[in-house]
């Protein structure tokens, strides 16, 4: 009996130890619940008023270790307090991402944002702005915005510090184009290829403006100086002229006064010979004769002698107005001769080709030279083109060479409307045309050259009453690292030579 009772306490006093760790567990699970619970409470805090209250409290008894029986109606209205809470938010959210979605999209609208500014908006505003599940993810996302918004103004005030991108290529190149058409000598000319230096480097709006600007200072400047030569031209043709006329009146008139001069003595010679022949008959005696002859002849020789000095005066008279007058026409000729000499000299350094009124051979020494520089430079893609009309010489010996004249004319100018406004065209000499094509490599610029292969097939050219369809070969080529301006040359035009043997009317091209 002892034995059992005995046994029976010692399952009693483990149960009660049992009991005890349980508890000492329990109170322990318990305490970290609290103090979890106390902490979550914290941080709800600041959410609204109500439930700061109520969090507090909470709190208080938490510390106090009030009985849960105590806790439960509290608890039960923080917990309606969260639910409310809850559906607030969702709302605030919406509302959030709805205004930072108008915020974006009206930014979205703005003009001149930068590509790449562009690009993280319309992120922000497509995939992250879905994303948003908390209040909190809207920080980051708000603080993106806002500094796009800080980009965007930066730029539109010119504040940006990094050097803005280049903007208008194909201006440059259409300024390019144009100046490629102006002829100019000494001073003007240095100051032109300056000008066109800077152009190929730099692209930016302001820089082209500032060009433009400079080239027509450089035009009004020629105009004045051209226009003050000839004015001073025209003045002096002008002098000459009044003057040639004055000397010629003059001439006129001291010759009528010399001819009456004449005259007179001419009748007074008439007279004193009559009056000889009359006095001779009349005298008795030979040295009568002789006294009366011998008057009358020196008489006459004094009138004759009078008679020369005014034919030499008036010869040596004309003489000197006819050499004044040489002098002059001679300096007018020797300042027309200049004029002429100018005009030539600038004809010849004329940039522009006469017939097609295309840029010239040495217009197109000039470009490719400018933009080879650019290409060793900043290694941007540059091709080279070589087109050639087939079979032009048949034209010519069909046709005559005025209708060759008037074909080279259409095709140059269907060349030149074929081309991109940033391609250059020239005409390197004969029926063969050139094309620079920058930023482009050769897969890119086969398209384009297919289309002006097949626009100039599709001319309907007629010669009286022959119709007849042109072609042309095409050779092409790239500009590659160490290449020189001839080596690219070179190569088109052999692969120029390459399409005309293997049947003409089509284009090659050699890397
Ligand atoms: N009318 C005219 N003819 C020109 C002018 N310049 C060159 N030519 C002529 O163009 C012809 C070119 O002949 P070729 O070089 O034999 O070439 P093609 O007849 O076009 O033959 P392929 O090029 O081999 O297809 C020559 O007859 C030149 O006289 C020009 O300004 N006006």
């Amino acid at each position: 009996m002892s034995n059992q009772l005995e046994i029976l306490q010692k399952k009693l006093n483990k149960a009660v130890k049992n009991r005890e760790l349980i508890e000492s567990a329990r109170q322990t699970q318990l305490g970290a619940l609290t103090q979890f619970a106390s902490k979550l409470s914290l941080v709800c805090k600041g959410q609204d008023l109500e439930l700061d209250n109520k969090l507090a409290k909470f709190r208080s008894l938490l510390s106090k270790g009030v009985d849960f029986e105590i806790l439960s109606p509290l608890i039960e209205e923080i917990t309606n307090i969260l639910r409310a809470q809850e559906t607030k938010q969702d709302e605030n959210i919406k509302k959030l991402q709805q205004s930072v979605n108008d915020a974006g999209k009206k930014l979205q609208k703005t003009k001149g944002i930068p590509d790449e500014l562009r690009r993280s908006l319309r992120n922000l505003l497509t995939t992250d702005l879905d994303e948003i599940k908390a209040t909190s993810d809207f920080i980051p996302l708000l603080s993106r915005l806002v500094g796009i918004y800080h980009q965007v103004l930066n730029n539109k005030h010119g504040n940006l510090t990094a050097t803005p991108p280049e903007i208008a290529p194909e201006l440059a190149t259409e300024l390019l184009n144009l100046t490629s058409e102006l002829a100019f000598e000494g001073n003007n000319a240095k100051q032109l290829d300056k000008i066109k230096k800077q152009i190929t480097k730099n692209f930016q709006l302001n820089a082209l403006l500032e060009a433009c600007i400079n080239i027509i200072r450089i035009v009004v400047s020629s105009i004045s100086q051209e226009r003050d030569t000839a004015q001073q031209f025209l003045i002096n043709v002008n002098e000459t002229l009044t003057l040639l006329h004055q000397t010629l009146l003059d001439s006129v008139q001291r010759s009528k006064e010399v001819g009456h001069k004449m005259a007179n003595l001419n009748e007074q010679i008439e007279q004193k010979i009559s009056q000889l022949a009359q006095e001779t008959q009349s005298a008795s005696t030979i040295d009568a004769l002789k006294l009366i002859v011998g008057q009358k002849l020196e008489a006459l020789t004094l009138d004759i002698k009078f008679k020369e000095d005014l034919e030499l005066t008036e010869r040596e008279s004309l003489a000197s107005t006819l050499k004044e007058m040489q002098t002059r026409i001679n300096s007018l000729e020797s300042e027309s001769n200049k004029y002429k000499d100018r005009l030539a000299e600038q004809r010849f350094k004329s940039l522009q080709d006469s017939l097609t009124k295309l840029p010239n051979r040495a217009a197109y020494d000039e470009r490719i030279a400018l933009e080879y520089n650019t290409f060793s430079r900043n290694g941007h893609n540059l091709c080279l083109v070589i087109v050639d009309v087939d079979h032009f010489k048949r034209i010519n010996d069909t046709f005559g060479h005025s209708a060759g004249d008037k074909t080279l004319q259409v095709l140059a100018n269907a060349l030149k409307k074929s081309i991109r406004v940033t391609d250059f065209i020239a005409r390197f000499g004969g029926e063969e045309f050139v094309i620079i094509m920058p930023n482009s490599d050769l897969k890119q610029i086969l398209a384009p050259l297919e289309k002006i292969r097949r626009t100039i097939k599709s001319i309907p050219f007629k010669f009286k009453t022959t119709s007849l369809r042109i072609t042309i070969s095409i050779g092409a080529s790239q500009f590659k690292s160490g290449d020189s301006i001839l080596e690219v040359f070179d190569r088109a035009d052999t692969a120029l030579y390459e399409a005309k043997n293997s049947g003409r009317d089509r284009i090659i091209i050699k890397k």
